[in-house]
């Protein structure tokens, strides 16, 4: 088997050492307010740094939720540039969950702005929404590649809303489907510079099998997916790609930063206990 390169490399290595679990930081104003922060600025510069220290030493896959820091304008960014160089300072990969997607030109932009290394924001990978045509998204999936980056793609998302699109026929697979399928072809080449996202809310009925790519699986936690329930959805081949994520789940531990790890440490363990070893 060739080695593996490009971010297949650097995730297979994230995940070997730290186990396959994502956490999401999303700050909610509840969750402010839970931590006995103020709602600011500064409680959301100072929710980022407990994260930082507690899940940048701990988790594999580390990934902001951009609008919660957006909603704070400049102060916000300011914030989020902590949270992101923080936590790949502390040896987590950084999925920046932007979800962007534009047309050409405007999708290179935010390609640079997410993946760049001359960045502020530069993240290890970035949500993409493909739904403006999965050609749209080549300036950040070419940025990606040539930095051993991901982009992960929106295919069957874990909200009840998305099943309409993404379900509907087209030439004769899915919509969602067809995604895949264009990531696969993309991953051929073994460096894994698209992913996808697959909610783990509900049965997919995908042919994850040629992706060769990380598969986002958002919904455990809060969205009420349990760790014992990821086998009956993927497929025991699927699962070395596999990476479940959990965002309020784990930050309602907190603020107690130990509270916090230790949270992640169990979703984590429960995650490798159900699936089968990559
Ligand atoms: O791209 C995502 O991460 C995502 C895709 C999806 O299908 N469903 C989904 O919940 N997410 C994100 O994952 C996080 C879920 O948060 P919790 O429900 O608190 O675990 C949020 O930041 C969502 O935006």
């Amino acid at each position: 088997m060739t080695p593996a390169a490009g971010f297949a490399s650097r995730y297979r290595a994230a995940v070997a050492d730290r186990g396959r679990l994502c956490v999401g930081i999303d700050p909610h104003r509840d969750l402010l307010v839970q931590w006995g922060l103020p709602e600011s600025a500064d409680g959301l510069a100072r929710f980022g740094d407990i994260c930082v220290e507690a899940l940048g030493p701990t988790a594999a896959v580390i990934k902001p939720q951009v609008a919660f820091f957006e909603s704070y304008g400049s102060a916000g960014f300011a914030a989020l540039e902590r949270v992101i160089t923080g936590c790949r300072d502390a040896g987590a990969l950084v999925l920046a969950d932007a979800k962007r997607g534009d047309i050409g030109s405007t999708m290179a932009a935010y390609a640079r702005a997410w993946l760049a290394d001359d960045s502020p924001l530069c993240a290890d990978a970035v949500t993409a929404s493909p739904y403006l045509g999965f050609g749209s998204l080549q300036p950040a999936v070419s940025e990606a590649r040539d930095l051993s980056r991901a982009v992960i793609v929106l295919a069957r998302t874990s909200n009840p809303e998305g099943a309409a699109l993404q379900s509907a026929q087209a030439a004769g697979r899915t919509v969602a489907q067809s995604i895949v399928d264009d990531a696969a072809a993309i991953n051929a080449d073994g460096r894994a510079t698209v992913g996808v996202v697959v909610g783990a809310t509900r049965a997919h009925g995908l042919d994850l099998q040629g992706l060769r790519g990380v598969i986002l699986a958002p919904g455990l936690g809060a969205q009420g997916a349990t760790a014992a329930e990821l086998p009956e959805l993927f497929a025991a081949a699927d699962q070395q790609w596999l990476l479940p994520a959990s965002s309020r789940g784990i930050l309602g531990a907190g603020p107690s930063g130990s509270a916090l790890r230790a949270a992640c440490e169990a979703a984590r363990d429960e995650v490798e206990a159900a699936l089968r070893a990559p």
